[in-house]
């Protein structure tokens, strides 16, 4: 059984990522790439599936957990009766193939250990061969993958079959394991410490460039440090997720394949970078989205696999059963074929802010931004699936709309700031017919609200944003309508829910709903918590922001990290772990609350 999703810590190397719970087992690994197969999959099933394990023997518990600091290196202190070890885990950056060092170090007492080193590879379903070399390493083979171990403590290969090691540690003494994705040669114990001691600086140096000093600077920091661990390094792409199938639901089958780079959520992190002074960052990622978009604008996916690639065929993998039984496991997402109008309006601002930002110009920048455009300006009537993917039938969501209104407002302020050719007068009746036929046909009058869609009276979370964008001012009468109607319909002991996925009691309970086509039930999701928070403090209701914020700060686990969801009821996180876009909007908000200038949310549209 793994872990609560909150247990669990991210070491990288910014291609891929693991995830260690607090007693010390490597639960989720994906080789070499972050969308690549796992050779650990215990996180979505149990020990058969694949794991590391390495904890003192007998009972022992965690007694502390941190990392270093400003780093993504893991320092996991484990205790029993004997005494204290600290497991040192991390995954150097990459400079050749990829390795997960694990390195523990005697605190206290002398304390004997177990090692179990049981990779399944194909996400658990294949056993691979395991033998020991003449130079004493451990290889493990199955078809295409390989795995090296080398340790500086005896190793046997056991039953199950795993490669098992006892031996003691005490105080002062050093044990090193190191992972190695591949073939490769023996290293002396002293390159592993180099390894550990060169990967702290490396993330330290890249923290240190961080332009916030404000009140929240740890939090801050670690959020960004999150963001960067899923940065995929050769391209410049971002990950949603390190992880697939971490249910929104414990139970359900609302279990997505995160391991994919959308433009929605790459976008938004450019945005958190370019706030934070991370340039080359907020360029990488221009350059990813150049390449992956290429091609005609009506060709324009979604999401891309991490190296741009388009085809992310969606699977179930029968053999797991999942994530505290939460099936299906899915490998890939069917929502890259969907058309999601917003993410028109977020490329858009996400170019506009690049130059706002006086990144230098990219000739092909301009020229895709047209054509976007003009695919926008004929197609911006059409359904489509929403910002929340829904799998239901296509509608007219308002949120979509007020999007598509950010795409043609940045055109238009693109070219008359920049002196860019174009015709910013046919945006300009653009974003005026986007406009009115928002206000007229997503909107409440009787409850003085915008709606999730034309034609219903239901609210949605995303509505949140409409002056963050700066469709309307934060004061607007219908924009405190509207965060009152989402407080009163989709709050839950302060957190939001993106939209009822089933009233209670209503004829969809327990059945599919009819919007998002799936069956009921799910946790709240922290981006909108955050944005919630943002519209208080763009307000005026400065404190109400903070409150909020500070409650949201708590929800994350004791190494800084969150999920995509909380469930209020259960207090646990839910959903892929950690998230991008629970992390972004942490680092808006803080940036609202904590500049000198006062609320400065970029999305406002102000250059
Ligand atoms: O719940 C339905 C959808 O959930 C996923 O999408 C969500 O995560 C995305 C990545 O963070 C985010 O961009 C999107 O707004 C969220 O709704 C999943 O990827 C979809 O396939 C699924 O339909």
């Amino acid at each position: 059984m793994p872990a609560h999703i909150e247990d669990y810590a991210l070491v990288g190397d910014t291609q891929t990522a693991a995830l260690i719970s607090t007693d010390g087992s490597v639960d989720w690994l994906c080789l070499p790439s972050f969308d690549s197969d796992a050779c650990f999959t215990a996180l979505l099933g149990d020990r058969e599936h694949g794991r590391w394990s390495l904890h003192p023997s007998g009972d022992y518990r965690c007694t502390r957990r941190r990392y270093v600091e400003d780093s993504l290196v893991l320092e996991t202190e484990l205790s029993n009766a004997d005494g204290t070890v600290r497991i040192v885990d991390c995954m150097p950056v990459r400079d050749g193939v990829p390795d997960l060092i694990r390195q523990v170090r005697g605190v206290s007492g002398t304390v004997d250990m177990i090692s179990e080193f049981a990779p399944r590879t194909a996400y658990g379903e294949t056993v691979p061969w395991h033998r020991i070399t003449d130079g004493g390493q451990i290889r493990v083979v199955a078809g295409p993958d390989a795995l090296t171990l080398d340790a500086d403590v005896a190793c046997e290969i056991t039953q199950r079959p795993s490669v098992t090691s006892r031996f003691q540690v005490r105080e002062g003494e050093h044990a090193t394991f190191r992972l190695i994705y591949g073939e490769q040669p023996p290293e002396q114990r002293r390159a592993a410490d180099e390894k550990i001691d060169h990967t702290v600086r490396w993330w330290q140096e890249w923290a240190r460039r961080c332009s916030y000093h404000g009140e929240y600077r740890d939090a801050v920091v670690r959020s960004l440090i999150t963001l960067k661990a899923l940065t995929f390094a050769p391209t410049g792409g971002i990950v949603g997720a390190p992880t697939t199938s971490l249910p929104e639901r414990i139970g359900g089958v609302r279990n997505w394949d995160y391991r994919y780079c959308w433009v929605r959520d790459a976008t938004f992190t450019l945005l958190a970078f370019l706030d934070a002074g991370y340039v080359d960052e907020a360029k990488a990622w221009r350059e990813w989205l150049l390449r992956a978009t290429a091609g005609r604008p009506e060709q324009m996916q979604i999401m891309y696999a991490v190296n741009g690639q388009r085809r992310l065929a969606e699977q179930e993998l029968d053999w797991l059963p999942g994530y505290e039984g939460s099936t299906p496991v899915r490998i890939g997402n069917k929502a890259a074929g969907q058309f999601q109008l917003d993410s028109y309006g977020e490329l858009m601002d996400a170019f506009h802010q690049a130059r706002s930002h006086g990144i230098p110009p990219d000739p092909d920048a301009w020229r895709v931004q047209r054509e976007l455009m003009d695919f926008l300006e004929g197609n911006w009537r059409e359904p489509d699936n929403g910002i929340w993917e829904i799998r239901g039938p296509r509608r007219q969501f308002t949120y979509s709309k007020v999007m598509a209104w950010v795409a043609a407002d940045r055109a238009v302020r693109a070219a008359e700031t920049f002196d860019l050719d174009g015709e910013p007068q046919r945006w300009k009746q653009l974003r005026e017919d986007i406009h009115d036929d928002v206000c007229r046909h997503g909107y409440d009058a009787e409850r003085n609200t915008f709606t999730q869609h034309y034609g219903t009276r239901d609210v949605d979370a995303a509505l949140l944003r409409l002056p963050h964008v700066g469709f309307l001012p934060a004061t607007d009468e219908r924009v405190l309508g509207t965060t009152r109607a989402i407080e009163e319909d989709l709050t839950v002991d302060r957190m939001v829910l993106r939209y009822r996925t089933a009233a209670p009691g209503s004829e969809h309970e327990g059945g599919t709903h009819p919007v998002d086509g799936l069956p009921s039930g799910e946790g709240a999701f922290l981006a909108c918590s955050f944005w919630l928070a943002d519209s208080y403090v763009l307000r005026g209701d400065v404190e109400q922001g903070r409150q909020m914020f500070e409650h949201l700060l708590s929800l994350r686990n004791d190494v800084g990290l969150l999920s995509e969801q909380y469930d209020p009821h259960e207090r646990r996180l839910l959903g892929n772990f950690p998230q991008a876009l629970s992390h972004i909007p942490l680092v808006a908000t803080a940036f609202n609350l904590t500049s000198a200038r006062g609320p400065t949310i970029r999305r406002h549209g102000n250059d």
